[in-house]
């Protein structure tokens, strides 16, 4: 089974986020399954500087202009990345320049890329050609409608990692992406009047798969889907959650060289080596509990209630430490509360992966009160490191953190902790029950060892991805009648 993976990010070569990590993660993972993933992915500076060794370059002459793929091959999986020089070897991130405004072309720079991944599955690039279309998110989100505009067969998955995102541009581009005029219309690529990328993407999608099943669910309603909640229930049938996997080979406490104490599940004590560290590094006065966020600095992950909530965290006699970077307005408040707080408090504004281990392998908690979280990944590495996750009850998190109630704490099944509020508040209540947890050590270190031995590996995952593929390629997918069905009612 050949499957090409479209995306915007890939770890290790660029990463905002967590859908780098996943679509680095998958294609070892499927390899596991027998699928043959090969990801195209632009070429912005670090990628071109990341992968110098390239073959190719193949030329593509495409309809939205020149591009060229460039072959190389990252942690054994073959990656294409697109060489466009014009639209992406240019200074900022994968979408924003340096002063933090999304580039005025975002449209043309992802629509070429769905065109060249059209292009490769019509046909093929180098003598491979795909079975199986994967694109990911709304910058990916063009690649159904074209396979769908020019009847290429290969059957389209489109993934949601975060539907907050819908790649919605001004409908004055429609007419340069190259698409049947019908294509502009509430059953198609039209979204309140503009074109959404996602929108064409969860449209034309023969499967719709999310990053958790709760998140699936949660996306039928309203408050959660961003305007997609009708689409997502008229195509309810098409639509899996799968759970997020990490690498437990990167994320492993037991060989992890960026850690100073080495721990497994049988030697959980070591932590406190670990905390003691990230005390000294941070300055924090006294080595007390330690409670720590690693996050994006947004909204979304509710990085203001954990602010709100400081003053009573360390009243409660726990530390924290915050590593993240995101919304200048939440990076001064974090820095406001570490003044405020000065040895109980310690922050490091800034992307460090090799901090974030070192934090996962000493503090005793972390904190995830997100408004909404498709899956959640750091939740995962926390509870493969005995870091007790303490998150809000929604989308992965709740699939993936089983809450310390009387029932699961007596059939010692208990893994972290679910706020029973998302509030300032709501943290407080959440760190008293901890701390109950933390004053009876046995009950303590079968929590720790019950989180370090969950399985938060891609295995299961993979097999559920590499499932859904067959399925496709068998003919089992979205029928071809529902699209035409939806073409007759667009006239
Ligand atoms: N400053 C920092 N330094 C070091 N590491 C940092 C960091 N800030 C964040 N990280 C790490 O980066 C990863 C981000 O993963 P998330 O799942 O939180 O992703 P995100 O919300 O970006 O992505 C979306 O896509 C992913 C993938 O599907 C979904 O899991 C998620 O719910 C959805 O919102 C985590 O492992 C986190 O620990």
């Amino acid at each position: 089974m050949k499957v090409l993976s479209i995306t915007s990010e890939m770890y290790p070569l660029v990463k905002t986020g967590g859908l780098a990590d996943v679509c680095g993660a998958l294609p070892a993972a499927l390899s596991q399954q027998g699928v043959e993933m090969r990801v195209l992915l632009p070429g912005y500076p670090s990628v071109l500087a990341a992968a110098r060794h390239c073959g190719g370059p193949t030329p593509l002459d495409l309809p939205l202009g020149p591009a060229a793929l460039r072959r190389c091959t990252v942690a054994g999986a073959t990656v294409w990345i697109l060489d466009a020089p014009e639209l992406y070897d240019r200074p900022g991130g994968p979408y924003q320049a340096a002063d933090g405004r999304d580039h005025g072309d975002n449209w043309k720079r992802f629509g070429l890329l769905a065109q060249a991944a059209a292009r490769i599955a019509a046909k093929g690039a180098e003598g491979w050609r795909p079975d199986i279309v994967h694109a990911h998110d709304w910058q990916a989100g063009l690649v159904p409608a074209y396979l769908s505009a020019n009847a290429i067969p290969a059957p389209s998955v489109q993934t949601i990692h975060n539907i907050a995102f819908p790649g919605r541009f001004p409908a004055g581009i429609f007419g340069s992406l190259g698409l049947p005029s019908g294509f502009f219309d509430m059953y198609g690529v039209e979204f309140h009047g503009d074109v959404s990328f996602l929108k064409a993407g969860l449209y034309f999608a023969d499967a719709i798969t999310t990053v958790s099943p709760t998140y699936a669910e949660e996306l039928t309603r309203p408050g959660f889907a961003h305007g997609f909640d009708g689409l997502i229930r008229d195509r309810a049938a098409d639509v899996t959650g799968i759970l997020n996997g990490i690498d437990t080979a990167e994320w492993d406490p037991a060989a992890d060289r960026l850690i100073g104490r080495r721990f497994t599940p049988r030697s959980p004590g070591r932590r406190t080596e670990n905390r003691r560290a990230l005390g000294s590094a941070f300055a924090l006065a006294e080595d007390s509990p330690l409670v720590s966020v690693i996050s994006r600095l947004t909204h979304q992950k509710g990085i203001d209630l954990i602010f709100e909530a400081a003053d009573d965290i360390v009243a409660r006699g726990f530390n924290l430490i915050v590593l993240g970077t995101g919304d200048p307005a939440l990076e001064t408040a974090a820095h406001a509360v570490a003044t405020r707080h000065p040895g109980r408090v310690g922050v490091h504004i800034g992307h460090d992966e090799a901090l974030a281990h070192r934090i996962q392998a000493g503090t005793d908690a972390l904190l995830v009160p997100s408004r909404f979280e498709p899956c959640g990944l750091t939740q995962l590495c926390a509870l493969r490191y005995g870091a007790l996750p303490v998150v809000a009850p929604t989308g992965g998190l709740i699939d993936s953190v089983i809450d310390a109630t009387p029932a699961s704490l007596a059939a010692g099944v208990a893994t972290g902790i679910h706020l029973r509020e998302l509030s300032a508040r709501g943290i407080g209540a959440a760190l008293d029950r901890l701390s109950a947890i933390m004053a009876d050590p046995d009950c303590h270190a079968r929590m720790i060892r019950n989180a370090m031995c969950a399985d938060v590996s891609w295995s299961a995952s993979a097999a559920r991805y590499a499932a859904l593929y067959a399925g496709l390629v068998a003919g089992r997918g979205r029928s071809r009648d529902s699209l035409s069905l939806s073409a007759a009612k667009r006239g």
